[in-house]
């Protein structure tokens, strides 16, 4: 059993390269058990492309990444593509690929904040509750880190909240750490132990209060205040590791 706070994932020096394009350079990050961390950034910024590189489906061109052993991770995409002619409950979905014991999906999907809606065809849930199914399916196997990338996509600003503050309460009820990407500064703010911004590379990062302070961050995010800033990611701005920040397709404000 890894004791708390031991790093369950650890990337060093991990660059990344696409197509023959340079996407992620120099990723220095560690994830520790029990803690929330985001990941915020412009569009095109290598968001995905990092998880990508945790889980393991894209393999980085330099550096290394370390997993703890016996590490349990799960990731619940954006959403699921589902037909929605298809008949499909929510028990079943949670029975995909392999049948479970049904006191494990009813905790899963307690867990998730859906008890009982079992036999509620997948095409009535709304889009929060479909995201609340994602995860708990994602909660089956009991991960050491869950890994959510952009959960609350097409979700509202009451929709978002929620699902937070459901992501929250799984994490101090199971200890489970958390791996987010997100585009809602509030929130984020709010729900994360630890926030990195990238773009490309990790402009700034630490806790939320630090990371708000930072010259790097301001750069980013300052201004507007809000997730359109993330939009107008302007280039005079210090980074505190001095590299610049380019290789990006967002709008310059500078
Ligand atoms: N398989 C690929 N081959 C070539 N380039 C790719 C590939 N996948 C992603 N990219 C490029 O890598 C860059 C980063 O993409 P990524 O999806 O990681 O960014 P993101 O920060 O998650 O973006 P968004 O906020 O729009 O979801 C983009 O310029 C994208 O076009």
């Amino acid at each position: 059993m890894t004791p708390q706070g031991e790093p369950l994932v650890t990337l060093a020096g991990v660059s990344v390269a696409l197509g023959g394009q340079s996407i992620l350079t120099g990723i220095d990050l560690a994830i520790r058990r029990g803690e929330i961390v985001t990941v915020v950034g412009p569009n095109g910024s290598g968001k995905t492309t990092l998880m990508r590189t945790i889980i393991g489906a894209v393999a980085p061109t330099a550096g290394r990444i370390a997993r703890a052993p016996g590490l349990r991770l799960s990731y619940v995409p954006q959403r699921l593509a589902i037909d929605p002619t298809m008949p499909m409950t929510v028990a079943r979905f949670m029975n995909l690929p392999r049948r479970r014991d049904a006191a494990v999906v009813a905790a899963a999907l307690d867990r998730a904040g859906l008890a009982g809606l079992q036999a509620r065809p997948l095409s009535a849930l709304s889009g929060g509750q479909m995201q609340r199914a994602l995860l708990a399916r994602a909660l089956l196997n009991d991960p050491d880190l869950l890994i959510l990338d952009e959960g609350t996509a097409g979700l509202d600003q009451p929709g978002v909240a929620s699902f937070y503050e459901r992501i929250e309460q799984v994490n101090r009820d199971t200890g489970c750490a958390v791996l987010m990407v997100s585009h809602d500064l509030q929130v984020v703010m709010r729900a994360s132990d630890h926030v990195i911004c990238l773009n490309g590379h990790i402009c700034c990062e630490g806790t939320p209060e630090s990371v708000s302070l930072s010259p790097a961050y301001l750069g980013l995010f300052g201004g507007a205040g809000g997730a359109l800033a993330l939009y107008r990611h302007r280039h005079t701005h210090s980074h505190d590791d001095g590299q610049p920040c380019a290789g990006h397709g967002h709008e310059d404000t500078a």
